[in-house]
């Protein structure tokens, strides 16, 4: 479904992703961890082209968005890119429309589905978020648990296939990370195709499918959250472990 091949992206001479590979099976769950500037908010957003690759090849359903470096043509970039939906660190909200416009505006400006099926999703994605009773209101008003669940509920609005979540709840007080991290649980229960940059340790190792360690711009290790927290042998990431 996601199959990224020695992916490469300098910034100008700092080499932050040397030649990253891995693939992600429909359904799976993928927590990346590692640590700060280890280049995991970069390979995530070259999937979806917020950042461009400088080499290497990312392949979504099987159509190249960039192959060996070379890019794929606007109008196909944005049909490639379109199963997927994002979930930033900094939640991202529209402040001037209401939580109701923010997951309604995507979907009405495409005009994919009636008016009416976008109104009855926005209702039903509220619900499935636990946040029935805020339709109406603006995002100042919410708490940052509160925001990050509306741009869960705005990303599913365009029924994607794979969900990328950069650091979710990196920027929640402690006490608010938990109702995030319920939502993300709860998709990955449903075998929602998610990659979850993250540093919640225990999040990662209770919900993810696998576990991608990234340091200094490789995979150093990736494997099953048994293999990655459990064993004595991925020095690496027991080096990091024991920082965090
Ligand atoms: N637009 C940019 N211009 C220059 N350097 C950048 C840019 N974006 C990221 N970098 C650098 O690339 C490296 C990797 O950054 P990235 O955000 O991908 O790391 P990360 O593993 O997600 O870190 P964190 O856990 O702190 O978010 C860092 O050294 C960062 O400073």
């Amino acid at each position: 479904m996601i199959e990224v091949k020695e992916l490469q992206k300098s910034f100008g001479s700092l080499e932050v992703l040397k030649k990253v590979t891995f693939a992600v099976n429909p359904g799976e769950a993928v927590a990346v961890i590692g640590p700060s500037g280890s280049g995991k908010s970069t390979m995530l957003r070259s999937l979806v082209h917020l950042e461009e690759a400088t080499g290497g090849s990312i392949i979504i359903h099987g159509k190249p968005l960039v192959k060996d470096g070379k890019y794929a043509s606007a109008a196909e970039i944005r049909e490639i890119t379109s199963p997927m939906g994002m979930v930033f660190q900094h939640f991202n909200l529209f402040p001037h429309l209401t939580v109701r416009g923010n997951l309604e505006l995507a979907p009405r400006t495409l005009k994919r589905e009636s008016i009416k099926d976008i109104t009855a999703k926005s209702k039903d994605l509220l619900s499935k978020v636990g946040l029935t009773d805020k339709g109406d209101v603006y995002p100042s008003m919410l708490s940052g648990g509160q925001k990050q669940r509306v741009a869960i509920a705005r990303a599913l609005m365009l029924n994607p296939d794979i969900l990328l979540f950069d650091e979710p709840t990196s920027a929640l007080d402690p006490e608010l990370t938990g109702e995030v991290l319920r939502v993300i649980r709860q998709l990955a229960e449903e075998h929602m195709t998610m990659i979850i940059v993250t540093h919640e340790m225990n999040f990662a190792r209770d919900v993810a499918d696998r576990v991608i360690f990234m340091d200094n711009g490789e995979i150093a290790e990736s494997g099953t959250p048994e293999q990655i927290f459990g064993s004595p042998q991925l020095e690496r990431t027991r080096m990091f472990l024991s920082r965090e």
